[in-house]
């Protein structure tokens, strides 16, 4: 069964005190900690980013690579540290080699998908990965609006994939979390409603709660 886990986007973080920022989200409790780069060439913040902080952080390292080239940065990112290696199926052509890639250099594998990419390109990939993003904006910016028109590509592959796990990006917080749960999603990336929260652990718990709540109640619906 899948479990909850939250992940604060760093991009909403003070970048001037990041170690501290990664610190402080995993003493609130956060399962990942989450990084996204841009649709680009190249990366100014990319892996020598994750090298520095890696000895100042234990937590999961999360990253999330909206590149043009994700082929190139797999090397870099494992060496720097990287936990999970997150590339856009939009951005490569060949999924599989790129997933194997990826895993023989020991990182977590996941496929992220834009609003308007059909969720059916991820299909063939859903038992070779570990997670799968639905992006719920657009990728760049954080603070954007929750897309509820894509829970039903959430929903498609819960149905199709019960074990996996299914992450959110992009307007996530206490007033979306039901329709990204109850779609099937586990992980959740918040940025703006955790780091501008006065109590960013008191979000980081609700989200958590709220997703439990609806794996317990899939479960119990799947029993009956
Ligand atoms: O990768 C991102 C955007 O591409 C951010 O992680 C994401 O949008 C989170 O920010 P917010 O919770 O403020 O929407």
């Amino acid at each position: 069964m899948v479990v909850p886990k939250i992940a604060p986007s760093l991009l909403s973080g003070d970048f001037a005190k990041l170690a501290s920022e990664c610190q402080r989200m995993l003493d609130y409790g956060a399962e990942y900690l989450h990084m996204g780069n841009h649709f680009v060439p190249n990366l100014t913040l990319g892996a020598p980013i994750i090298k520095c902080l890696r000895p100042h952080v234990k937590g999961f390292l999360d990253c999330h690579l909206m590149v043009s080239n994700p082929e190139q940065w797999v090397d870099d990112f494992a060496n720097a540290g990287a936990d999970q290696y997150c590339f856009h199926i939009e951005a490569t052509k060949n999924a599989a080699a790129l997933i194997k890639k990826i895993h023989d250099k020991g990182m977590r594998a996941s496929i992220a998908v834009k609003p308007d990419t059909p969720i059916e390109t991820v299909f063939p990939y859903g038992n070779n990965v570990e997670q799968v993003l639905v992006m719920t904006v657009e990728p760049g910016f954080g603070g954007q609006s929750f897309m509820p028109s894509c829970m039903h590509k959430v929903k498609a592959l819960r149905e199709r994939f019960p074990e996996l796990d299914i992450q959110v990006d992009g307007g996530l917080g206490p007033d979306t979390i039901d329709a990204a749960a109850q779609a099937g999603a586990n992980v959740i990336v918040a940025g703006s409603s955790i780091f501008k929260s006065e109590s960013p652990k008191a979000v980081i718990d609700l989200l958590r709660e709220r997703v439990q709540i609806a794996i317990d109640s899939a479960a119990t619906s799947n029993n009956n």
